[in-house]
């Protein structure tokens, strides 16, 4: 079995590579990753020199090189995490979301059609199904939910989705898609709201607080997510969408909060600043089409992955 895992020296990527060279050591495992400001290959110092490891830097939009490697490697299976992900980048440079989101996954796909492939997964957002109102806790978002998407990012993993729905339509190409919730836990780059708020605090930096903190978020802890995308790759149907959150809401300021008592650090280091333009104000999923279907649940408790998170932030940096 080859696995063709792209966006590997990224966050859940790496990962992932983690968790399955530890479940399936006979597997190989192929990480394709351009090394953008995100990737960081010593990430994957534990692995690189591993006889079941390659590494390649890769760009996927570029389709002779992804075509070169395909045809030497032949993979058996493709997980593409590869994505440009934050929403405020996108707000600023969208063209860069709609390449590698969009047509990398093209490129993607265009492959598997040529070469044949066992499966081709989609690591997706819940970010396509747009926002849910406060006031309405009794919401959450389902695989039936319509796409309705607010951030060019989103609008890009959204167009991506479409597009691997449409080759299974189209081409018949064995393909699943999952989409998460908000994910946390180590390499994640420190743009995001939780390393973000770690590092900045163990700097002693202002804690910046988009708009009033109360949007919800549905934290996932990362090991439970690649949990899930191995249940979906063994078990998962052809052709179909699966939604894997945390089922662990919680409001922006509350989590900054914790991180402070946690490092223990004053929340006068918390500062409110200007909203994200088009900021959704609550994302929640509804897990039961994976739990129903392929017993996965998550396992991790938000606060014992937190405090995993805080401390593997505080043993790899130095202040
Ligand atoms: C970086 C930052 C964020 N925030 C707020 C904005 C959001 O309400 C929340 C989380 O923001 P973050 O940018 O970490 O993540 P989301 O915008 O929710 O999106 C994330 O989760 C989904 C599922 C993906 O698919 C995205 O790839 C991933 O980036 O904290 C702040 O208040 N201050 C900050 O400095």
């Amino acid at each position: 079995m080859t696995i063709f895992v792209t966006g590997g020296a990224g966050f859940i990527g790496p990962n992932f590579i983690f968790y399955m060279m530890k479940k399936y050591p006979e597997y190989r495992i192929v990480c394709l990753d351009k090394l953008t400001y995100a990737g960081n290959l010593s990430t994957l110092a534990s692995v690189l020199t591993k006889p079941n490891f390659r590494f390649v830097k890769i760009d996927i939009c570029d389709r002779d090189a992804v075509y070169q490697l395909f045809e030497e490697e032949r993979p058996d299976m493709v997980v593409n995490f590869a994505a440009e992900s934050h929403v405020d980048r996108s707000i600023e440079h969208p063209e860069i979301f709609l390449q590698t989101n969009i047509i990398g996954t093209s490129v993607l796909l265009d492959a598997c059609l040529r070469y044949g492939i066992q499966r081709y997964h989609q690591v997706s957002t819940d970010e396509v199904y747009g926002d849910l109102p406060l006031d309405r806790p009794d919401l959450f978002f389902t695989e039936e939910t319509p796409i309705r998407t607010s951030s060019p990012y989103s609008s890009s993993k959204a167009g991506a989705d479409l597009l691997v729905l449409a080759y299974y339509r189209t081409h018949g190409l064995p393909v699943t898609i999952s989409r998460c919730s908000n994910n946390y836990g180590p390499y994640q780059y420190p743009e995001k709201l939780i390393p973000r708020m770690i590092i900045n605090a163990l700097y002693d930096k202002p804690l910046p607080v988009y708009g009033d903190g109360f949007n919800v978020r549905d934290w996932l802890y990362v090991e439970d997510h690649c949990h899930a995308i191995d249940l979906i790759l063994r078990e998962g149907c052809i052709g179909e969408v699966y939604n894997v959150g945390g089922h662990n809401e919680m409001a922006n300021i509350d989590i900054v909060k914790l991180i402070c008592k946690e490092l223990g650090k004053p929340e006068s280091l918390i500062t409110y600043v200007t909203d994200r333009k088009g900021h959704d104000r609550r994302y929640a999923i509804d897990p039961s089409k994976i739990h129903r279907e392929l017993g996965w649940l998550p396992e991790t408790k938000f606060t014992d992955g937190i405090k995993k998170t805080i401390q593997w932030y505080v043993s790899h940096i130095k202040v």
